[in-house]
């Protein structure tokens, strides 16, 4: 039996939402067939996050390390997808199912995936969750935010608490289309040497 697969990637594309003040995403012809060339072949202008994302130790801490040196593990395998709709600004201790013991931990905030509009006031996670997800065993967490932290935010307490934990971070899934449970999540990010973030092809696989 093949095992089904959701493609929780936001395609990279111009007019792609950016987080405010960030580089846009850009693609230019550098050759075209025809005219002198054999194939089409062009250049990218990005930022490192863009779209579907992970970030790497060094987006939050100057001596922390690159994406590209960190390890694979956590990216790969079961992970639980929680619908955590409604938690409001923050997902609090409170909003985590019972028995969410999960190595990879994936929130959906949003009714409805904002494809074509940045949205300023989405749900974060507070560092008190962050606490407990690392406690039981948490290795990474997602959501399909563009933060784990609050936009606003000045004190990175999220941010600053996967530090604390070394938990790896995926931002900007598109989650709409996955009901809530377990899978195998697939996310490698591009090795982006010096990266603080990387985007990531992100996939859900039904288990096997
Ligand atoms: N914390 C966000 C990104 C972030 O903070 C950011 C991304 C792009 C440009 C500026 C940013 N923050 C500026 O204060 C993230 O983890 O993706
Ligand atoms: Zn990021
Ligand atoms: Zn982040």
């Amino acid at each position: 039996m093949t095992r089904r697969i959701w493609d929780i990637s936001q395609p990279l594309r111009p007019g792609l939402p950016v987080w405010p003040g960030d580089t846009a995403f850009r693609q230019t012809s550098t050759w075209q067939m025809g005219e002198g060339s054999p194939v089409n072949v062009s250049a990218l202008t990005l930022s490192t996050h863009a779209g579907t994302h992970a970030d790497a130790p060094l987006h939050y801490a100057d001596d922390a390390p690159d994406i590209a040196s960190v390890e694979l593990v956590p990216y790969l395998g079961e992970c639980l997808l929680i619908d955590a709709r409604g938690a409001g600004a923050l997902i609090l201790p409170e909003h985590l199912p019972d028995l969410a013991a999960a190595e990879r931990v994936l929130f959906r905030t949003f009714d409805t995936f904002p494809h074509d509009a940045w949205v300023d006031e989405t749900t974060a996670i507070a560092p008190e969750t962050i606490n407990l997800l690392a406690a039981q065993g948490t290795r990474l967490v997602g959501l399909d935010g563009p933060s784990i932290d609050p936009q606003t935010s000045k004190t990175m307490d999220a941010h600053l608490a996967v530090l604390r934990h070394d938990i790896r971070v995926l931002e900007g899934l598109m989650l709409d289309a996955v009901p809530p449970g377990r899978y195998e999540l697939i996310a490698l990010p591009m090795a982006i040497a010096g990266g603080d973030a990387a985007p990531v092809r992100a996939v859900l696989r039904e288990l096997a």
